[in-house]
């Protein structure tokens, strides 16, 4: 057994607009290795594109505009993501440009690890963050938020 493989997993979130889906497969495919030693969360469409593309279970939640950037960062609130994958797209208008606006909000709020392009992406699952050894919710945002509660 190499050290890879006792890589500790991690909840992967992972959403693309429309324009960017393209970019979002494409870096997919060549770190799909990385990506099926993890649990993986996606939007509706880019789930489902994930899932056939890479023929790796995505856990899907609703399409964005419908409440999938929601429900993500309903569960980065919650702790149950540790990493967000989020190729918005800068060039066109979104209807929830609010529920996009909330997503990255929070991700900022949890100190969430957030790639928003592909070299980000590339130094995220290259750095020490998915050896397990960095606590990402150390963060002075969640101390505030959980002594206020
Ligand atoms: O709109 C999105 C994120 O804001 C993504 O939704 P889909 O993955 O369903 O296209």
């Amino acid at each position: 057994m190499t050290s890879r493989n006792l890589l500790p997993r991690k909840r992967l979130a992972i959403v693309a607009h429309d324009n960017r889906k393209a970019e979002l497969m494409d870096w997919a495919h060549d770190n799909i290795a990385m990506l099926a030693r993890h649990e993986l969360y996606g939007t509706g469409t880019t789930g489902k594109m994930l899932e056939e593309a890479l023929n790796l279970p995505v856990i899907r939640l609703l399409s964005g505009p419908l409440g999938g950037d929601q429900q993500i960062g309903a569960m980065i609130a919650e702790e149950r993501v540790d990493m967000l994958i989020f190729f918005w797209d800068p060039m066109a208008a979104q209807p929830h440009d609010p529920d996009i606006k909330a997503l990255l909000r929070l991700s900022v709020v949890w100190n969430i690890p957030m790639a928003c392009n592909r070299a980000t992406a590339d130094f995220l699952l290259s750095s020490p963050f998915m050896a397990g050894d960095y606590e990402a919710r150390q963060t002075d945002y969640s101390t505030y938020i959980k002594r206020k509660v």
